[in-house]
């Protein structure tokens, strides 16, 4: 490798090398590599030498002949050199020890009731248009708690809008910025209603933050509905503004879908109007209160 080496070619190197050493540690020869994958032996000495730009397909096969996982070829900064086994135990493990594990990572005890890390309140989720902050509004008024929105306090703690968080540090800067924003909430001595961005659910330490710290709902609708009130709210972030967005908010909505679904209640509102949507919330609120307040830590349970 030269010391000037572009990022590009030193990425195709240590992936190369990544290979190079896993058919080492397998102790296959290229022969047999080739043999198995079904790759030319010579198309795997240009990869090893990281002069072959390989296609994902192909390297998928070269890691199925060596009975590797994929990723393991792929250069990266691992949190730890543990990392391997750590991912590999927590593969085999059960749903049960992988909230154990949660536990012991994130530093809190376990038990029945002490799943939140401190609780913080409740946490709408759910697209656009879900009515997060009509409903989260109407709710947090109904029950006594303030209001926040976190797309809100990110906007005040940088100084710009969402737009040009986007526009100027892109997703990842963004998304780096609702983490920190959400941080700053935590452990306040009052409950809070927060009304959180969309697009919370697509990064996992965020989301898992929210999860373990608010009782977290997530308001449900029908893509169609989505649809019509963030037009009329004029702005159809994170779809485009074009023919394809209807179609762009399914694929969102179906790719979320999962993760939303991690919420500890659901509020279905499709079809309903928006009074008898913040009573379905009011409702479902005020029972998981009245059964937890000591739980949550709460003085007081809503009636
Ligand atoms: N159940 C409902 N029936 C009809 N209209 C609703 C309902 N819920 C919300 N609305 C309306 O839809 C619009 C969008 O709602 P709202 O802004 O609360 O959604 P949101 O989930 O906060 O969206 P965003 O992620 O864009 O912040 C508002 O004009 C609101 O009045
Ligand atoms: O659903 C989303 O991906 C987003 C929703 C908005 O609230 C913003 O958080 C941002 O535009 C991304
Ligand atoms: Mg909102």
């Amino acid at each position: 490798m030269t010391d000037q080496a572009d990022p590009e070619t030193a990425f195709l190197e240590q992936l190369g090398q990544r290979v190079r050493t896993m058919r080492g540690l397998r102790g296959m020869s290229r022969k047999v590599l080739a043999k198995v994958s079904g790759i030319s032996e010579r198309y795997i000495a240009q990869l090893e030498s990281g002069k072959g730009n390989v296609s994902i397909v192909l390297l998928r096969r070269v890691s199925g002949a060596m009975g590797a996982h994929l990723e393991d070829l792929i250069p990266a900064d691992e949190p730890t050199t543990d990392w391997p086994v750590i991912r590999d135990l927590v593969r085999n493990a059960t749903p049960n020890q992988i909230a154990q594990a949660k536990d012991v990572l994130a530093g809190r005890g376990h038990g029945p009731f002490q799943n939140y890390m401190s609780f913080s309140g409740i946490a709408l989720i759910g697209l656009r248009g879900a009515g997060k902050s009509t409903l989260g509004k109407l709710l947090a008024d109904k029950i006594g708690w303030s209001f926040v929105e976190l797309n809100k306090e990110i906007e005040q703690h940088n100084g710009l809008s969402v737009a040009e968080i986007i526009a100027l540090y892109g997703q990842e800067g963004f998304r780096r910025m609702e983490q920190a924003a959400l941080n700053g909430l935590l452990g306040r001595k009052e409950p809070i209603v927060l009304a959180t961005g969309g697009g919370i659910v697509s990064e996992p330490v965020t989301f898992d933050r929210v999860l373990s710290s608010f009782y977290t709902i997530w308001l449900k609708a029908k893509p169609e509905e989505h649809m019509a009130r963030v037009r009329r709210q004029g702005d159809l972030r994170p779809m485009a503004d074009d023919r394809s967005a209807m179609q762009e908010l399914r694929t969102i909505l179906l790719s979320r879908e999962p993760l939303y679904s991690r919420a500890s209640a659901i509020v279905d509102t499709a079809g309903l109007s928006k009074d008898k949507a913040a009573a379905q919330l009011v409702g479902a609120v005020s029972r998981v209160l009245n059964t937890n307040a000591q739980a949550f830590g709460l003085r007081s349970a809503a009636s």
